[in-house]
């Protein structure tokens, strides 16, 4: 049995409830409702459809404006889009004209997220913080840069502090426009039960990580059934590295320097060490990841504890009443075969994380099996709630 607050056995298609609170102008003090004119670069991508499905009934967002390649551009959503999603297009998207990613047809939203490939999320992404437009990215592109903060929305929304700074280092300096970035699929579904552990626990020294990652990780069409059908593909290009180095990022903190600038220096402000491997296994959906962690606590809480920390883990964008926020982060299995992709993929809507199999490690301390929707918290959610915090914490003025 689950030991969720829900008593979820993992599938769980409810919807968060709306507890927003605060007098924003474009907001609806009655009834929380909004017009709130957001844009989606990518919107035909694996991640672009994610993002069109849970902004279609968002209850602040408006689509407004659609940007892909010049290859859709010019076409009606439904005629751009190779729609693989089990619900239709909804009928908010499907007659919008998909524009080609340049700011002018953008200058409306206040809020655009990204989902372009990396190949051209760089310049793009670029151009639209220049025009001074608030970007929420799921590329790669910015995740490393001092000022850009990389985002796991349960767990360091307070790295949105940095801003101000990114706005005023820009030339020439922003007033309304920057980049948010959220983090590799990966990084995203592991460390959200790290941090859940460190805020019960203090801080994890060591880290090892063996993923199983889903074919959609890729987007579309992504790998060839003939390489993943009846097999394993021990490696992906560049994951490791970014789930080593991520992780530090996001549990980290910021660093002031003497002259009072802050900057974000990934080596300087966590002590983890991590080790990644990374596997690309026939499952369309769902990262599956076991991991093994030392405490730096000695000594360590037990599995019991662990398990506890999990089930009673908040977080901010939940109090601050972030629509998308799950009710509950992380769903605790007790049996022994769970989590399954199949089984706890939609947890949450996919916007919440699968813990199983928590048990003592004989090398380490700890380990357990993590499974998180990549294509949701993973990607489109979490810019999505990311969006939704920086509203709430009064960055984007609506
Ligand atoms: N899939 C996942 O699980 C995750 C993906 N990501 C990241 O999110 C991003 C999107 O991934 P995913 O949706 O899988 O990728 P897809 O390949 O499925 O989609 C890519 C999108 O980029 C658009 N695009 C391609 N070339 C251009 C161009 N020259 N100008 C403008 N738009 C262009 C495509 O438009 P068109 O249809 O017109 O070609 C499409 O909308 C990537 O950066 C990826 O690394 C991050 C986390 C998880
Ligand atoms: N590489 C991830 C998805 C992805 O696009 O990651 P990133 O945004 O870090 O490039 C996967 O294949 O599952």
């Amino acid at each position: 049995m689950s030991s969720s607050a829900t008593m979820s056995t993992g599938t769980d298609y409810s919807d968060s409830p709306l507890l927003w609170k605060y007098p924003l102008h474009n907001l609806n003090m009655q009834d929380g409702s909004g017009s709130i004119n957001v844009g989606v670069l990518g919107a035909t991508g694996t991640v672009g459809q994610r993002f069109i499905t849970l902004l279609a009934d968002h209850p602040w967002f408006v689509l407004h404006a659609l940007g892909a390649s010049p290859r859709s551009a010019g076409k009606t959503y439904s005629a751009a889009v190779n729609w693989k999603q089990a619900n239709h297009i909804p009928a908010v998207a499907r007659d919008l004209i998909v524009k080609e990613c340049i700011p002018e047809h953008f200058k409306d939203c206040a809020v655009v997220f990204s989902g372009l490939d990396a190949d051209v999320a760089g310049e793009i992404e670029e151009a639209f913080r220049a025009a001074d437009l608030a970007v929420f990215s799921n590329a790669k592109n910015y995740r490393r840069d001092p000022l850009v903060p990389l985002i796991v929305p349960y767990v360091n929304p307070s790295h949105l502090s940095i801003l101000p700074q990114q706005q005023l280092s820009h030339s020439p300096p922003l007033t309304k426009g920057f980049i948010v970035t959220n983090a590799n699929c990966s990084t995203t579904g592991c460390v959200i039960p790290l941090s859940a552990l460190e805020k019960a626990f203090g801080p994890i020294e060591s880290l090892l990580v063996t993923t199983m990652q889903a074919i959609s990780g890729a987007g579309y069409p992504g790998v060839p059934a003939l390489d993943i059908m009846d097999n394993v593909i021990p490696f992906i290009s560049g994951e490791e590295e970014k789930m080593e180095w991520e992780m530090l990022k996001i549990l980290g903190g910021i660093s002031k320097a003497d002259d009072g600038s802050r900057a974000f220096d990934m080596h300087a402000t966590h002590p983890l060490r991590v080790s990644a491997s990374c596997n690309r296994v026939p499952v369309i959906d769902g990262h599956t990841e076991c991991v093994s962690i030392r405490f730096a606590q000695r000594p360590p809480p037990s599995p019991q504890q662990v398990r506890e920390a999990l089930v009673g883990f908040t977080c901010e964008a939940q109090t601050l009443g972030c629509p998308s926020a799950p009710r509950h982060v992380v769903s605790v299995h007790e049996e022994p075969d769970r989590p399954q992709p199949r089984l706890d993929r939609y947890y949450q809507n996919g916007a919440g994380v699968s813990v199983g199999r928590i048990r003592q490690c004989q090398v380490l301390d700890i380990k357990f099996v993590v499974l998180s929707n990549n294509v949701s918290i993973g990607a489109a959610t979490s810019s999505i709630v990311n969006a939704e915090l920086a509203i709430l914490k009064g960055v984007i003025q609506c």
